[in-house]
């Protein structure tokens, strides 16, 4: 059993126990349900921005605890001020040391677009994202079947919500793609080995058709990269562990924003 199956084993017992604790009709009055989302393409297009989707990471199945001193207010508040055209924050519990409350922090402390960063198998995770606050979800091909991919992102769309799809590979990104998605990611992490390799990302830019905004993900450490990826016809980059590592996750974003310019 990968460590995908795993999490996803889990996550059903946790949707089963959220559906038990809360109901739809609560979801739905929500303090946040009937905002509008901010619109993920403008942010990421934003000259004024990196296009860094900045994540928030407490810790991670390959990496154990990587900082569990900061407070998710702080770290996304600096984030937002070092030019991130979006946030990233993970509510997980078991494997990644989320929250949902994390998601609420960071809705209530930023105004760019948040993802919901979580494993998503059931539309009530699309309504609880929307209550929680968040802009945008992601549906992770490994993950779902494509009429699931369908379903799950035909909904978020219709609540407003930003949809973006992480495939690792070009079977996954051909049997995945619908009409629904606004951005897609390749992530340069095998999720079920941990292997990371960015040649990922640039063997299947190309593949990607340009309606989609384009999104490079995981194990960026560089503005060099940045600079590469754009080249080949990226947006934007979600960068995690590189920031989250550091003492002063908001910090390192500032100077890697600085340094982004001059590359
Ligand atoms: O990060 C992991 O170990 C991991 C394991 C299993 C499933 C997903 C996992 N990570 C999710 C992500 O892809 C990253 O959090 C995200 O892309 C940022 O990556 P990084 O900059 O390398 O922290």
């Amino acid at each position: 059993m990968t460590i995908l199956d795993k999490i996803v084993l889990r996550k059903k017992e946790e949707v089963a126990a959220a559906k038990q604790a809360v109901s739809v009709k609560q979801l739905e009055a929500g303090l946040h349900f009937n905002r509008n989302p901010y619109v993920f393409k403008d942010f990421l297009l934003d000259k004024n921005r990196t296009g860094i989707i900045a994540e928030f990471k407490r810790r991670s199945p390959s990496k154990g605890i990587i900082n569990d001193q900061v407070t998710v207010e702080e770290v996304t508040h600096a984030y937002a001020a070092a030019g991130a055209s979006a946030l990233s924050v993970l509510t997980d519990v078991d494997f990644f040391g989320g929250h949902t409350n994390d998601l609420l922090a960071a809705r209530a402390a930023n105004e760019i677009p948040v993802l919901r960063k979580d494993f998503m198998i059931d539309e009530y995770q699309i309504l609880e994202a929307k209550a929680l606050g968040a802009d945008l979800i992601l549906l992770i091909a490994a993950i779902l079947t494509p009429a699931e991919i369908k379903n799950l992102s035909a909904l978020a769309k219709s609540l407003g919500l930003n949809v973006l799809l992480e495939v690792h590979n070009l079977e996954e990104l051909q049997r995945s793609i619908c009409k629904d998605l606004d951005a897609i990611g390749v992530n340069n992490r095998n999720l079920a080995d941990f292997t990371v390799n960015i040649q990922t990302s640039f063997d299947l830019v190309n593949q990607i058709p340009n309606e989609f905004m384009k999104i490079s993900e995981s194990a960026i450490s560089a503005p060099e990269t940045i600079k590469e990826l754009r080249a080949a016809g990226f947006h934007g980059f979600l960068i995690g562990e590189n920031f989250m590592k550091t003492s002063n996750p908001g910090l390192a974003m500032q100077d890697f924003a600085r340094q982004l310019i001059s590359v």
